[in-house]
């Protein structure tokens, strides 16, 4: 079942969203109200989808756009799309890790993107469901695509936490705040204070070790503090607008440099695993992975982050091998 009020999509580029819970619903409408793409919005819930599909279309006039939107069960109505990202799968609860989800949404994620692109086989593909390394690891191999237009997004979204905290800590507005993370989208996940600026002043400059040491944390913990504040699921605003700046950076080619996770072919020293690394993003998906001058302290961080990333996608490829 499909709703395409006789609006049916053609000649235009289209991102198709898979999982329209939180995450996918609002990167559906950031993509709409920022006249992006028109989308296509994809869930296993019979209904849910086209209704949200249909509320969607009814801001239309009020968001002074004329973006179409499908919401559909059925991966035809996807046919054609530049863009996939993926969101479909569990959100944690509060005490879970978001490698506790591996089990459940591996699988959800291989069919996901196994259906995905049977009907976008020209498409790039950003990831978004945890967890996150392990999960773009899977769909790159449930695809086979080239390693250019297959990424997870969370770099974008930890590196604005940074930026959030370092802006309220020091009282200047976000958007003066650049900062980077790399590494994994978990506990381990690798913050740069020596790359984190306020208008090109380095934060170390401005802050004291021990406050970075606090905001750093705050920062590795920042998914976390989420869910145990609303107990039902996650963060899914900053999320979506996470997503969405790469989505625009590939829909527009604007060649931004963004954190996502990409696959490593000797980059960091690291190979055959997914992890968080500045790419510049083109429409030709990464079209760069940039190669920082770290500190052997700062590879050592980014070394573990992604040997725990490995030994999770051993465990989520065991566990699809055993079809348990
Ligand atoms: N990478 C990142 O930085 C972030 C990742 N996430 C992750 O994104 C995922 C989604 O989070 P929310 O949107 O908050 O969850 P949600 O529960 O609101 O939405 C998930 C949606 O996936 C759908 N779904 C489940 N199985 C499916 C299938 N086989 N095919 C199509 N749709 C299916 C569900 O029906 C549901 O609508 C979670 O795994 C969450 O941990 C969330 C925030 C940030
Ligand atoms: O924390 C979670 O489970 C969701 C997520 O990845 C985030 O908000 O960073």
């Amino acid at each position: 079942m499909s709703y395409s009020p006789s609006l049916p999509i053609c000649n235009s580029s289209h991102v198709t969203v898979i999982g329209a819970g939180r995450v996918g619903s609002t990167l559906a409408q950031r993509i709409v109200e920022k006249n992006l793409a028109d989308v296509v919005l994809l869930d296993i819930v019979p209904g849910m989808p086209q209704g949200l599909a249909l509320d969607l279309i009814e801001a239309r006039g009020i968001e002074m756009h004329d973006r179409k939107i499908i919401g559909t069960n059925n991966y035809a109505d996807t046919s054609g799309s530049e863009i996939v990202v993926i969101t479909a799968g569990f959100p944690r609860k509060p005490g879970m890790s978001r490698d506790d989800l591996l089990l459940t949404n591996a699988k959800i994620v291989v069919e996901a993107a196994k259906n995905a692109i049977q009907y976008s086989p020209e498409a790039i593909f950003i990831i978004v469901t945890n967890p996150l390394d392990v999960m773009t690891y899977l769909a790159w191999q449930a695809t086979g695509l080239p390693r250019e237009r297959i990424m997870g997004m969370a770099g974008v979204l930890d590196s604005a936490r940074f930026e959030t905290f370092i802006a309220l800590e020091l009282g200047v507005a976000p958007k003066d705040v650049k900062a980077m993370v790399m590494g994994s989208h978990g506990d381990l996940m690798v913050p740069l204070p020596r790359y984190s600026t306020v208008n090109g002043v380095p934060i170390t400059e401005l802050l004291d070790g021990e406050t970075i040491e606090r905001l750093v944390k705050r920062t590795r913990n920042g998914g976390a503090e989420i869910v145990e504040l609303m107990q039902t699921g996650g963060a899914f605003f900053a999320p979506a607008s996470a997503a969405c700046v790469m989505v625009e950076s590939i829909l527009h080619n604007q060649s931004r440099m963004l954190p996502a996770a990409a696959l490593m072919q000797g980059e960091y020293g690291l190979n055959d695993v997914f992890i968080g690394v500045p790419c510049r993003l083109g429409c030709a998906g990464i079209e760069k992975i940039v190669e920082l001058n770290l500190t052997d302290a700062e590879l050592d961080e980014l070394r573990i982050s992604a040997d725990n990333v490995r030994a999770n996608t051993n465990r989520a490829q065991e566990i699809l091998m055993a079809g348990v």
